[in-house]
Order: C-alpha cells, then sequence, then structure tokens
C-alpha cells in the first residue's frame, strides 16, 4: 500500500453508486490511488505500455449481505499508443465501524488488497479490492446459487447456477486463493472456485464457451465442472462476463510445480555429472501427452455448429497469423532494443542472434502465405501450459480456457490447430528445465555450456516422449494432422509464435527470464535454417544464423 492523504469526499459512501452522484470523489480516485494500486496488480496487462490515465465506465452496485455496498467498477486504462482496455476492479469500503464490529475482517486484508485510506462523509475507513471481503465473496456466490438477476439502469447482472453447483452450498466459508495470476480467484467450503476476471470484453469469455463445450457436448471429464457464471447483459451489447465458478479440484499442485520436483532429482545430480530421469517423470510426460489429445479429440467434433466446426487452413486465416506474427515480431524487436541495455550478457547474446535472423524468420513466416496444408483447425486451449494443468495424485485437469492475456476475445475464438496448444506444453518443458538448471544454486559456477547442453538433453528427452503419446492418441492419417510434414512445419510455426510471445510476457514481468524464450525462439531459427539449407533455397540475400555470438565469452 502507498502511504498517501486520505481521499476526502462530503458524500458518504453509499452516496456513491454512480460516477455523475460524486464526480468529484470518483475523479480523485482514478487521479490519485487508482494508478500507484494498479499497477503492483499482477492482473493489470498494462504496465509496460505508456500510461495516458484512467476512467471509470461503469458503476455496479452489490448490497452486501448486511445492508453495506460493494461496487465493481468497470475502469478503463488508456495508453499513448494502442487500444485501450478495460478492467474490472471490485471495491468495498472498510468503514472504522465495520473494521471495529467484524476485526477479522481487516486484518486478514493482505497490503496487495489495501487501496488506500479515505473519509467520505463522515466516516473514516480504508478502501480494498473486494475481493478480500468476506461479505462481497458471500453476496456474489449466494447470487449464483439463487439465479439473482439485479437490474440496472442499462442491463443487468445475471448471475446463472450451473449443474455443478450443488444443493445445500449456499452459505460456505470463503477466502482468496493466495495466487497471482491474470485474474482473481476465490475459493468457497474447499468445494468450488470462482474466478473473477480482471481484463474485460465485450463478448462472453471463452472460458465459458469452452467449458460448456467440453462438458455438454463432449462430456470430457478433465476438466473441473461447470458452476455458473456472472454476465452483464444489455439490449443491443455483447454481454460481457464477469466471473464464472467450477468445482474445485484436490489437487497436490500443478503440473509447473509437479516438474519442478521431479527436475529437483536431476538438478542434484547435474554437479555429479550424471543424467539421471527417474522412470515416473516419463510415466507422467506420457499421460498429459495422453490427455492433451484427448482433450484436442473431444474439441474436434465435424458437425458441431459454427462456433466448434473444424475448418481448413483458409486464405482469411493464413492472413490472421502472417499478420499477427509480423505484429508480434515487429513489437518484441523494439521491445527488445528498449530494454535491451537491462538484460545480462547471456541474454545479450541470444539478443543479438535473433536480431540477426529477422530475415530469415520473416521470409520463413511469407512462406505460410502459400504452403499447401491439409490438416483442419479447431478450438483449442489457446494459453496451454504446465501451470494450466492440475495434478490430482495420479492424473490431470485442465484450466483456465480464457486464452492468451496479450489477445482480443475475438482472436481467442479464432480455430487453430492443436499443434498450438502441443508447441505450449513443449515451450512450458523448456521453461522448466532452464527455470531449473539456470537459477539454482546446486548449478551456480558450472560452465553455462555444459548446462545448456544438459538442459537441452533432458528437453529433447521429454519434448519427444510428450509428443509421441499425444500422436498416439489420433490414428494419423487424421483430420487434423494430415501427414508429418504439415505437422513438423506447423509445429515450427506455433513454436515461434509461441516463443515470441513469450519474450514479450518475459520482459513486461520477469526480465531475468527472457534468454528462456530467446533461447526458444533460436532453437526453432535452426530448425528453419535446416529446412532452408534441404530445400535449397539458401539464398545468398539472407544471411545464414550467426552462431558464433552463441559462443560463451565469460
Ligand atoms: N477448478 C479449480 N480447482 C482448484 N484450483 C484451481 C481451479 N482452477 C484454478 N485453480 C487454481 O487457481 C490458479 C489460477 O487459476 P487460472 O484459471 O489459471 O486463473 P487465471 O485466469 O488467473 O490465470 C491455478 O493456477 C490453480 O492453482
Ligand atoms: O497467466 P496465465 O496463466 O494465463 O499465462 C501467462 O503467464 C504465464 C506465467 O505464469 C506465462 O507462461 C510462461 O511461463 C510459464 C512458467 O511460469 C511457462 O510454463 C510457460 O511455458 C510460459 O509461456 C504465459 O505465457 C502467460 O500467457
Amino acid at each position: 500500500m502507498f502511504i498517501t492523504q486520505p481521499l476526502l469526499s462530503p458524500i458518504s459512501w453509499t452516496e456513491c453508486s454512480t460516477v455523475s452522484s460524486n464526480t468529484e470523489f470518483w475523479a480523485a480516485l482514478v487521479e490519485t490511488l487508482l494508478p500507484d494500486y494498479v499497477n503492483t496488480c499482477r492482473w493489470f496487462a498494462g504496465k509496460a505500455r505508456q500510461q495516458t490515465g484512467f476512467t471509470i465506465k461503469t458503476i455496479h452496485t452489490l448490497t452486501l449481505v448486511d445492508n453495506d455496498f460493494s461496487y465493481l467498477l468497470v475502469v478503463e486504462a488508456t495508453y499513448a499508443d494502442g487500444e485501450p482496455e478495460r478492467y474490472l476492479l471490485p471495491l468495498s469500503f472498510i468503514s472504522d465501524n465495520v473494521a471495529q464490529r467484524l476485526p477479522n475482517q481487516l486484518n486478514d486484508i493482505p497490503d496487495k488488497g489495501r487501496i488506500g485510506q479515505a473519509t467520505l462523509g463522515d466516516t473514516s475507513g480504508l478502501l480494498v479490492d473486494a475481493i478480500y471481503d468476506q461479505r462481497f465473496r458471500q453476496t456474489i456466490f449466494s447470487h449464483v446459487y439463487r439465479n439473482r438477476v439485479l437490474l440496472e439502469t442499462d442491463g443487468q447482472l445475471n448471475f446463472q447456477r450451473g449443474k455443478g453447483l450443488e444443493e445445500g452450498d449456499e452459505d460456505l466459508d470463503s477466502s482468496v486463493l493466495p495466487v497471482d495470476s491474470s485474474n482473481s480467484a476465490m475459493v468457497f467450503g474447499n468445494k468450488y472456485f470462482l474466478k473473477l476476471y480482471r481484463k474485460l470484453f465485450q463478448e462472453t469469455n471463452p472460458e465459458v464457451d469452452m467449458v460448456a463445450f467440453l462438458t455438454d457436448e463432449s462430456n470430457f471429464p478433465h476438466i473441473p465442472a461447470f458452476g455458473g457464471s456472472i454476465i452483464w447483459q444489455r439490449t443491443n451489447t455483447p454481454d460481457v462476463t464477469l466471473g464464472m465458478i467450477q468445482r474445485m479440484v484436490p489437487n497436490e499442485k500443478d503440473s509447473w510445480m509437479q516438474t519442478g520436483d521431479y527436475l529437483n532429482d536431476f538438478l542434484y545430480a547435474v554437479p555429479q555429472r550424471m543424467f539421471a530421469i527417474r522412470e515416473d517423470v516419463f510415466d507422467k510426460v506420457e499421460l498429459l501427452g495422453k490427455r492433451t489429445g484427448e482433450l484436442h479429440s473431444a474439441l474436434y467434433k465435424p458437425d458441431a455448429g459454427p462456433d466448434f466446426t473444424p475448418e481448413r487452413f483458409t486464405k482469411d486465416y493464413r492472413d490472421f497469423m502472417i499478420k499477427r506474427l509480423e505484429d508480434l515480431l515487429e513489437r518484441r524487436y523494439a521491445l527488445l532494443i528498449d530494454n535491451y541495455t537491462k538484460l545480462d550478457p547471456h541474454a545479450q547474446r541470444l539478443a543479438w542472434v535473433f536480431m540477426e535472423a529477422r530475415e530469415m524468420i520473416e521470409s520463413f513466416i511469407d512462406d505460410f502465405r502459400s504452403r499447401h496444408l491439409d490438416s483442419l483447425r479447431i478450438r483449442i486451449h489457446g494459453d496451454y501450459h504446465l501451470g494450466q494443468v492440475l495434478a490430482t495424485g495420479d492424473d490431470f485437469v485442465v484450466i483456465d480456457f480464457e486464452g492468451e492475456p496479450e489477445s482480443t476475445i475475438t482472436e481467442r475464438k479464432i480455430k487453430h490447430s492443436p499443434l498450438k496448444d502441443v508447441a505450449g506444453m513443449i515451450r512450458s518443458y523448456h521453461y522448466a528445465v532452464s527455470a531449473k538448471l539456470f537459477n539454482s544454486v546446486e548449478t551456480d559456477g558450472l560452465n553455462s555450456e555444459h548446462l545448456q547442453r544438459v538442459s537441452d538433453r533432458w528437453f529433447y528427452l521429454i519434448r519427444d516422449t510428450f509428443l509421441h503419446a499425444y500422436m498416439d492418441v489420433f490414428e494419423v492419417p487424421h483430420p487434423l494432422f494430415k501427414n508429418n510434414t504439415e505437422t513438423n512445419y506447423l509445429l515450427l510455426v506455433y513454436l515461434l509464435e509461441k516463443a515470441v510471445y513469450e519474450l514479450g510476457y518475459e520482459i513486461s514481468y520477469r526480465p531475468s527470464w527472457v534468454k528462456i524464450p530467446l533461447k526458444g525462439i533460436i532453437d526453432v531459427i535452426r530448425e528453419i535454417e535446416k529446412i532452408r539449407l534441404s530445400d535449397g533455397k539458401d539464398t545468398p540475400d539472407i544471411p545464414m544464423l550467426q552462431t558464433a555470438l552463441l559462443q560463451s565469452k565469460e
């Protein structure tokens, strides 16, 4: 929390329910406390952009169990370049009176939930993110349980109950899940998981579509059952999804953490020059490959209606992908140049190779325009990585079907080859081993080239194990995978796309990890180079990869 002067307003909290009812208070909030606060939040994706301001666009009022209020603010962030974004910020005011009545209420609020002090009317108190207000959590859960519809001047808030929410479960203890991610997660009675979406889109969230399709059309058992949703509806305007409830899946950890544990054995053996991977690691990787294949089989339904029917690699799709890749590349090159001096020497060397290879990458992307492709595209997970798979002991459950945080909602509903998800998981295994070997005290002082070789060996073995188990689910040729050449080519396209996407993510959120996606990009560039050489397309105008730059100078 930032120590600033309390926000003062002559009007009380209960009278703040519209922007116009207390323009000065809301204007002061967005100018003072809110920008600093929002920029500390993991869910705010605009941190690396040049912000020009925040405005409150809509205020939804929720009457709480004790007749106090919380407000669901729709806040617009504007930037010097590019489109504005809208975020959901639920706001509660814990007045000194409430704090006295419910002392735990205040004590339980972590620093990251405290927005700042305010005096509203003659009452002082703390403005907080309402997810940390137990009364707010109880209210929204109970509204879903009761299928409540809250009428507003311009539309309604529709709380819809799904099949997974059981009778008798209206009043359950709740807490905020202490994970930092793109949205906010709350838990009810250790039985239900409620996700409040932060970045808002003028359309139903793809996660709700996907979970409903996988549950109702395909009976896919490896996702949590659907418990309901919170939707903001207006006439002549697409619905906006604000939240979703699913059954809580008892899990030890997600697969990222589980893989990290497996990698410990591997890590401890490295300084002794031993290469150790336990058999059960391969078993888990195989099972995840199989479940991923089953997920895509469940999503492949030839007559599933316009939203889910498989499609060919049309000109429109190719144009979309080429534009996406070109835009991503352009933004990443610019971001890399701006942040180059902040990178460590290893990352700087990798960055150079990436920059030198620009022409080669562009010519590879251009080839996507005309290459003959018979495989089909379907709806996919879209942001598939180890953190999106919960380990339930002897099996896996796939979560978070919202798609890539940086993409628009329309983009997230586009059908892709399922190899995009496969590429996501392969990249994640690469992340897991790189993060472990390059960030641990056990390997401090070891030769970095040696470490790189060991890390590559682990990664290639695990990648191939995953891929074999995945492809085993399908009888090839399958409409999704027409032949090996297409499969390999498409996998390379999506690996490149994912690693370039990750480069931006890491520059914005974890600069010390930038070398991981850079190494991923360079692996793809090397494959592209092999294709060029074997195609005889090694035209003198496109330079070869400057591999000498990769040699360690330490
Ligand atoms: N149904 C569930 N049961 C148990 N834990 C879950 C469930 N869904 C998500 N989680 C936990 O919450 C975290 C955040 O959920 P996720 O869907 O990935 O949110 P986000 O959209 O914010 O990335 C996950 O990493 C996982 O630990
Ligand atoms: O918040 P989300 O889960 O929607 O996804 C975003 O954050 C991820 C990091 O938490 C990021 O994933 C990248 O890092 C992971 C390790 O932390 C790694 O397993 C992934 O392969 C890598 O892409 C993801 O890209 C981003 O969209």
